[in-house]
């Protein structure tokens, strides 16, 4: 069997709030396997975003290991990490994080030009993706003339780009009504199946969470299994 494309060790997270120390991951382990679906449940402030921050190497932790697709990347340094995350990690975020100035098809351009990849591929690879999110006649729109759920479907895509092993979607239906939501995360999940991608899904939403391979949950610092 081939490496887990995360796992976290130990990991320990610690702020500093009015002068006083908050420790908001005491400890987690976790190992999520390729193609993997798991939803990451918790009430608000237990420390969702801080984990998924940490797992996807946009923040450092104060203790513990970071294993991605076998590659420790606690102790390497920023230059290793940002490449490391590039290749493995796609990001989805509450609210989308689309650039405005660049039409949809340049925003799921743009993680692969970083990458090295030439416009044509790039292009030919961000056209099959909005295909794929239903979004082929909105590829040259700019985010400001798409709806909330089409905007998400972007962003699902552009963090798909690169063919990342890992998904990390922080809420990503989190801003959405019911419906769009609805539609949204089965356009996430049926995307990840389809493409062989793991995914860490951070959500509210007790009925997505129950169509996921697992859920865990996190409280008072730990990470549990979940019902
Ligand atoms: N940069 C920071 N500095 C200080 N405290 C922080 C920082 N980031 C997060 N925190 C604190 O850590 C705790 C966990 O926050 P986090 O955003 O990870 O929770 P969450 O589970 O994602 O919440 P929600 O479900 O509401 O999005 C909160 O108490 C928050 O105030």
């Amino acid at each position: 069997m081939s490496d887990p494309v995360l796992m976290l060790e130990g990991l320990v997270r610690r702020f500093e709030q009015a002068g006083e120390v908050l420790e908001v991951l005491r400890g987690i382990d976790f190992t999520l396997n390729p193609g993997e679906l798991v939803a990451l449940v918790g009430p608000s402030g237990a420390g969702k975003s801080t984990l998924l921050h940490a797992a996807g190497l946009l923040e450092r932790p104060d203790g513990g290991r970071v294993i991605i697709d076998g590659t420790d990347a606690s102790r390497a340094d920023d230059g290793v990490r940002t490449r490391l995350r590039r290749a493995t990690i796609g990001f989805v975020y509450q609210f989308h994080h689309l650039l405005p100035e660049f039409s949809a098809v340049e925003n799921v351009m743009m993680p692969q030009l970083l990458a090295g990849v030439s416009k044509a591929k790039a292009r030919a690879r961000a056209n099959d993706l909005l295909d794929l999110m239903g979004l082929g006649p909105r590829a040259d729109h700019r985010p400001a003339r798409l709806s909330g759920g089409e905007q998400q479907r972007v962003a699902i895509a552009r963090a798909l780009a690169n063919r990342p092993g890992l998904i990390l979607a922080d809420e990503p239906t989190g801003n959405l009504d019911p419906e769009t939501a609805e539609r949204v995360f089965q356009t996430l999940v049926s995307a990840a199946r389809d493409q062989g991608v793991a995914a860490l899904i951070a959500t509210h939403n007790p009925e997505l969470a129950a169509r996921m391979d697992r859920r865990m949950r996190l409280e008072h610092g730990r990470l549990d299994r979940a019902a």
